[in-house]
């Protein structure tokens, strides 16, 4: 199984020419203003591999400027794809010479993001091999990739563990087959839509997630050529096509950056208009939004999101996979919660690691306590998985600035608008992370008034 690398911070702040990898900030100013939301960093990537499995070029707009977008495009040239942006966040994927890339290349952005494991399929179908380079990804959990290989197999690839990666072949071609994946793992779907979407026969996947993210990239593959019904109760059927072309497509939004900003207005007591955010698939977000007592407005090209200016109130969430509360959600809001009147509830229900973020949190001032076995004795609408952890938020507390560094992505954002939430001033190095999936949030920040400087 191949493990989950430490991201280097330094490396992704170069690939987006963010100047230095840390941030001083002094807190205490709402943030105020409008900012664009672009493609979602969990379709776009993928959208991207997906290019692959045609013999002609694609071209993807909304493609934002982030990190895990140049990791990907480098793992494309790598394999003889031509990229090209025709115009800005436009990109032309040509893949009329794809070819084997060295390893040397490959391995060169080992640890880097979690998408090198989705272009097994793509690979198999246009060269008959792959090598996949060791993950990266947030260390978030132990993120093993187990239902990626095991479908992988069903469908008739042959996986050989290597020191540095795994190779993968299919003599035989890849068939279709009968898959049940045991948990609605998202990135384990996308891996059997781009490995069925050109096997012989047909595929059933029982238990696939749902995200929007998923959906946006079955209609990409369905403009390509693609038979694939989403059916009731999480089943997807491919139906095997021989041959698919290029497409044109424009990302769907990123809801999560967007649900992060919107956390950001109402920790920082802001208003913030996201130009580009959507209601439908932000609906379950909203609601606890509200529940907080956060306001928002769905605008004709976004969405406004502010504070009351009255006391928030605390809520109980549960992340679960779609149309559940995503898990990506939850560390942006934890930062408003820390400023309810009350003891809010987190239950994280996805991944086995997500609350070392709140450590920092609590250096600001924050009484946040994590459970590590989860808290078994709530009744819930998610059922308990052994992984589950619990965060217990008691607000509000006033917080004040700290010197932190950033452990993963959305752990990261939320180190950022807790300092500027906090009184004085904040060093939060390692911010290059946050660029794997916030385009431009340093030139964001300036747009809403903080008061800031790259040190
Ligand atoms: C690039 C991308 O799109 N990342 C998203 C994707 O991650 P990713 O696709 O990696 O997340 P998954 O949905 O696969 O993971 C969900 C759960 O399934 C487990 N699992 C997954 C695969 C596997 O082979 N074995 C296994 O046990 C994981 O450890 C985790 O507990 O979906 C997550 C859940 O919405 C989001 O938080 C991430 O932002
Ligand atoms: C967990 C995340 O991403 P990844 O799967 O790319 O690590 C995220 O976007 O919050």
């Amino acid at each position: 199984m191949t493990s989950t690398l430490d991201i280097d911070s330094q490396k992704a702040a170069e690939r987006v020419g963010l100047t230095s990898d840390t941030i001083v900030i002094r807190g205490g100013k709402p943030l105020t203003g409008r900012i664009e939301v672009r493609g979602a960093k969990n379709l776009v990537t993928k959208a991207m591999v997906a290019a692959l499995l045609a013999d002609d070029p694609s071209t993807l707009k909304s493609v934002p400027e982030i990190s895990d977008v140049h990791v990907v495009r480098g793992l494309l040239e790598a394999h003889g794809v031509v990229v090209t942006e025709q115009a800005p966040g436009e990109l032309l994927l040509d893949t009329t010479n794809v070819q084997s890339a060295h390893i040397a290349e490959i391995n060169a952005h080992a640890g880097s993001s979690r998408i090198p494991i989705l272009f097994c399929g793509p690979l198999l179908h246009q060269l008959g091999e792959a090598f996949i380079p060791d993950l990266g990804g947030c260390k978030i959990g132990d993120r093993p990739i187990d239902f990626h290989l095991n479908a992988l197999r069903a469908l008739g690839a042959t996986v050989e563990k290597l020191a540095d990666g795994i190779r993968l072949t299919a003599p035989n071609g890849l068939s279709g087959a009968r898959i049940e994946l045991p948990y609605p793992s998202v990135g384990a779907t996308e891996q059997v839509l781009l490995s069925a979407v050109r096997a012989t026969g047909t595929t059933e996947l029982k238990n696939a997630a749902i995200e929007p993210e998923i959906m946006d990239l079955i209609a990409i593959l369905q403009k390509m050529g693609a038979i694939i019904s989403v059916e009731p109760n999480r089943v997807i059927v491919i139906e095997g096509v021989e041959k698919l072309h290029g497409y044109l497509h424009s990302a769907i939004f990123d809801r999560n950056e967007a649900a992060s900003w919107a956390s950001a207005a109402l920790a920082t007591r802001g208003d913030i208009v996201v130009g580009g955010a959507q209601q439908q698939e932000l609906m379950t977000f909203l609601n606890v939004y509200r529940k907080a007592g956060g306001l928002f407005d769905v605008l004709e090209d976004g969405i406004r999101f502010w504070h009351p200016g009255t006391p928030l109130r605390p809520v109980m969430v549960e992340t679960d996979v779609h149309p559940g509360f995503m898990t990506d959600w939850q560390q942006p809001l934890i930062v408003a919660l820390t400023q309810a009147e009350g003891q809010s509830v987190v239950h994280e229900t996805v991944y086995e690691n997500r609350f070392g973020f709140t450590e920092a949190l609590n250096e600001m001032g924050a009484d946040i306590v994590v459970y590590k076995s989860g808290i078994a004795s709530i009744t819930r609408r998610v059922p308990r998985r052994p992984l589950e952890q619990a965060a217990v938020i008691t607000g509000p507390t006033p917080l004040h600035g700290a010197d932190v560094r950033v452990p993963d992505l959305r752990g990261g954002f939320s180190h950022l608008i807790a300092a500027l939430a906090a009184e004085g001033t904040s060093t939060i190095s390692n911010v290059g992370i946050i660029s794997r999936g916030y385009e431009l949030f340093i030139d964001k920040l300036d747009q809403l008034g903080a008061d800031f400087e790259l040190a």
